[in-house]
């Protein structure tokens, strides 16, 4: 079974009735109580002095507010445990691939708090129990979710996976785009990281590894 999905996570409409709570796209997604607001605020007002500008002008008035709910979205999953979307499982006589593509997520970058944005591929082999295919994407959008490194990123999805639904193989493969790399320092606009995390049969056996690599790649792009 082979699957795409496109996030369609809704964007905040404007509404002066969340100016001051955190929005959450879903009702799936865990209240960020662990997020200090006003701290946040304060810490914008600085950095928006420290470079020059007047926190108090205009444009720049709500700016702190808008930046501490941003981050309490982009860092809604760093509490959370991202493997109870695993835990509806259902029996199914099916013991061949099955592969969601082209996830799309948007993570953040522990360097330079600066956003990663791209596609991931889960693919797993059943041992008797599937779990509903929109979970998988429900894992990646979480752990998206947390100040990281895309290749924490790619291996705790697999492990995730790997033990949650006791897959017999795992095969995790992502692209992104790291704006860290396109927008400042060494600035290459288009360059694209690529990392995988095996487990199981996907590591074990080249032909297995193989064939899940093959049908990735087909669909990638
Ligand atoms: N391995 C890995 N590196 C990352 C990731 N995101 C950002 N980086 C890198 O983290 C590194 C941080 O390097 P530093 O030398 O500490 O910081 P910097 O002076 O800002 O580095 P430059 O980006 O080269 O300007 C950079 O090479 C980034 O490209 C990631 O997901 N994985
Ligand atoms: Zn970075």
């Amino acid at each position: 079974m082979i699957a795409s999905s496109n996030n369609d996570s809704s964007e905040p409409g404007e509404n002066a009735s969340r100016a001051r709570t955190p929005f959450f796209v879903d009702k799936n997604e865990p209240k960020n109580d662990a997020v200090d607001y006003p701290a946040i605020e304060a810490a914008v007002r600085v950095i928006l002095e420290a470079v020059g500008e007047d926190p108090k002008r205009d444009g720049l008035i709500e700016t702190p507010a808008r930046v501490a709910r941003m981050y309490a979205e982009m860092f809604a999953g760093l509490k959370s445990d991202p493997g109870r979307h695993l835990s509806k499982v259902f029996e199914e006589d099916y013991d061949e691939i099955v592969l969601v593509r082209d996830i799309s997520f948007c993570s953040m970058c522990e360097h330079h708090l600066l956003p990663f944005t791209g596609k991931a591929h889960i693919a797993y082999l059943p041992s008797g129990k599937v779990v509903g295919l929109s979970k998988l994407a429900r894992v990646v959008e979480e752990v998206a979710r947390r100040p990281q490194v895309q290749e924490r990123l790619t291996h705790t999805v697999a492990n995730l996976i790997e033990e949650r639904l006791s897959a017999r193989g795992v095969a995790v493969v992502v692209e992104s785009t790291h704006s860290c790399m396109t927008m400042r320092g060494v600035r290459k606009p288009g360059s694209l990281c690529l990392t995988s995390a095996m487990r199981g049969t996907f590591k074990t056996d080249p032909k297995s590894r193989a064939e899940v690599l093959g049908l990735i790649n087909r669909s990638a792009g």
